[in-house]
């Protein structure tokens, strides 16, 4: 197994959070990663490398083990699956909730519900746990235009400010889960490569906790 640890990181909202984060913790960059078109970057750490992928794209990643550690949003890992990872810490950064959303006022009585969404298994586990039947439509974006259109009854969504929810004539219903961007590692790395990864652990668990205390 190679001596290298390979970090993947979320790109976009995450990232920007993240990166603030890793530098708590001691780890950068060796070079400004929006200056240049790379994915795969060296840091200040010689046995750690960056990678920077789709938030989608990190936990597959890690479970298939080309990253050994991965930085991802609750929300994609409760979509992805458990799977080959284990979940060590949560870094409290991307907080917001995954939540179901209808038209306002509208009364969700539907027998069989269509609901739009990109979190397709959060989805289906989460009508089924309540007894609802669920037509799930998968899109890719722009949720909150589905029942506008007509498309959808319902959407499950992240909602942060809610502000886009109430720009679109529509309203939070119920929290399917609280969510925030986690740590996850390799089950195997884990075993294998328990000497590197514990100590890299260590000082993000100490960057979330000396954070947690400013607050
Ligand atoms: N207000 C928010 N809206 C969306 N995601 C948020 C919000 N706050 C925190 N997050 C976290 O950020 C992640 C989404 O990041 P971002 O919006 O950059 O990617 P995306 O547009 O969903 O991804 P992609 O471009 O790959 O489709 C979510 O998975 C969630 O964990
Ligand atoms: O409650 P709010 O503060 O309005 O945030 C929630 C919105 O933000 C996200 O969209 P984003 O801007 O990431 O675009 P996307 O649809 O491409 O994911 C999410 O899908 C919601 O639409």
């Amino acid at each position: 197994m190679s001596k290298q640890l390979i970090l993947a990181l979320s790109k976009g909202r995450i990232l920007d959070e993240t990166l603030p984060l890793l530098a708590d913790a001691g780890i950068s960059p060796s070079e400004d990663l929006g200056a240049s078109r790379k994915l795969l970057f060296d840091t200040n750490l010689d046995d750690v490398k960056l990678v920077i992928l789709r938030a989608t794209d990190v936990p597959t990643y890690v479970q298939l083990g080309a990253a050994d550690i991965g930085v991802a949003g609750k929300d994609v890992l409760l979509e992805h699956g458990a799977e080959g990872l284990y979940e060590p810490l949560d870094l409290e950064i991307a907080a917001c909730k995954l939540m179901t959303a209808g038209i306002t006022g509208a009364e969700p009585a539907r027998a069989r519900r269509r609901v739009a969404t990109k979190f397709v298994n959060v989805a289906r586990r989460y009508y089924a746990v309540q007894g609802i039947q669920a037509e799930v439509i998968k899109l890719y974006g722009a949720m909150e235009l589905a029942p506008l259109m007509n498309l959808a009854d319902e959407i499950v969504d992240i909602v942060d400010t809610g502000n886009t929810l109430r720009a679109n004539g529509m309203e939070p219903r119920e929290l399917i889960a609280p969510i925030s961007t986690r740590l996850v590692v390799n089950k195997a790395a884990m075993t294998m490569k328990h000497e590197r990864l514990k100590p890299l652990i260590a000082r993000l668990e100490q960057a979330v906790a000396a954070r947690r205390e400013c607050i």
